[in-house]
């Protein structure tokens, strides 16, 4: 478990990690995510001891990072893969970190295995792509079978196969008790592996919330109906008090109504459907509407009025702004 409270960092004048408090559990893959710049680097850093708090304390498994034994046996981590040492194999890179955390050797062997990195052990990490310095860190993340993993952006430049197996990866650890904790600008993929989010803008929390749960707060649902009878359908919604949406190509989106409440309309007054779907909002578009206001770097006009996957923008953008005034959710 990590347990953060009143944390809070200041580079110079900039606030940049602004009294956070949150606890990631065990048993669950917790998603870390925000802008760029929002300040998740930093957090874990400061998990790590790497950085100093000027308020607030992180806990690891109630104790301070730096007072723990042999720290890589309580918590694995990736922060950046670059930080091999260069003129070191794979192999010797792992050994080193082993021998200094009292980890047997044979651990080395398994999880460059793991990895899939058997085959290039000797070689330096120099040469190594970006996909194949990800799985090293990963590896040394994972060498002292730690109760706690923490991985900042680990599909990072992985093919295909290597995100599905960091997926997998994640979710196994998780369903093995372990505490999982990790950043991605990835949405689809968060999407996928995470159970629950901490999400942050401008160093503050604006989430702590199931990942569904932050979805559902975040974007507005709709039905998307399709008749050869609209006009019948829009006189039976609209005398029923509800609004709709016309498209060009005549289909009809209802915001905020049951899809079966319209459905028993559609069949009481005896109205054709061809198609009656609810439509499922996606993390992306949630993300986007909670953290507009709080994006540090944004994008121009052009690309901040398209929507993502299909929600208009409007509503999202209305929702967000109501949403990002507190934090959504609460702890588990
Ligand atoms: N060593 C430092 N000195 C000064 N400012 C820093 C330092 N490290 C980070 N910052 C600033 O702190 C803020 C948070 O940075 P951080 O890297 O933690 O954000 P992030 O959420 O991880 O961003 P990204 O998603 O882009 O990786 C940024 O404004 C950054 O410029």
């Amino acid at each position: 478990m990590i347990e953060l409270a009143g944390v809070t960092k200041r580079y110079g004048e900039k606030v940049v990690v602004d009294d956070l408090t949150f606890t990631v559990r065990p048993g669950c893959v917790t998603g870390f995510l925000g802008p760029n710049g929002a300040g998740k680097s930093t957090t874990m850093r400061m998990m790590l001891g790497l950085d100093r708090p000027a308020a607030g304390t992180v806990l690891i498994d109630g104790r301070p990072y730096a007072a723990l034994d042999e720290p890589l046996r309580h918590v694995g981590a990736l922060l950046d893969a670059r930080a091999m040492h260069e003129g070191r194999s794979a192999y010797q890179n792992l050994r080193c970190l082993a021998l200094s955390n009292r980890i047997p050797l044979s651990r080395v062997d398994e999880v460059l295995e793991e990895v899939g990195l058997t085959s290039v052990a000797k070689k330096r990490p120099k040469g190594f792509s970006l996909g194949m310095g990800q799985r090293l860190g990963i590896a040394a993340a994972l060498l002292g079978d730690p109760r706690i993993v923490m991985l900042d952006e680990p599909v990072n430049g992985l093919d295909p196969e290597g995100i599905h197996w960091v997926r997998t990866l994640m979710k196994d650890l998780a369903a093995q008790g372990r505490t999982v904790f990790v950043s991605s600008h990835l949405m689809s993929e968060m999407a996928l592996t995470a159970d629950h989010l901490v999400v942050i803008g401008r160093g503050k929390l604006l989430a702590d919330t199931g990942m569904q749960e932050f979805i559902d707060r975040n974007s507005r649902s709709a039905v998307r109906i399709r008749t050869p009878e609209p006009e019948k359908l829009r006189d039976v919604l609209t005398a029923e008090g509800i609004t709709m949406e016309e498209r060009p190509d005549g289909v009809l989106e209802v915001s905020g109504e049951p899809v079966e409440r319209l459905g028993a309309l559609a069949f009481e007054h005896r109205v054709p459907l061809h198609e009656l779907s609810p439509q499922h909002a996606s993390l992306e578009e949630a993300f986007i509407a909670l953290t507009g206001e709080s994006a540090e770097y944004r994008t121009g006009p052009l690309a901040a009025a398209g929507a993502p996957e299909g929600g208009p923008p409007p509503a999202v953008a209305a929702d967000g702004a109501r949403a990002a005034a507190q934090p959504t959710g609460t702890e588990s």
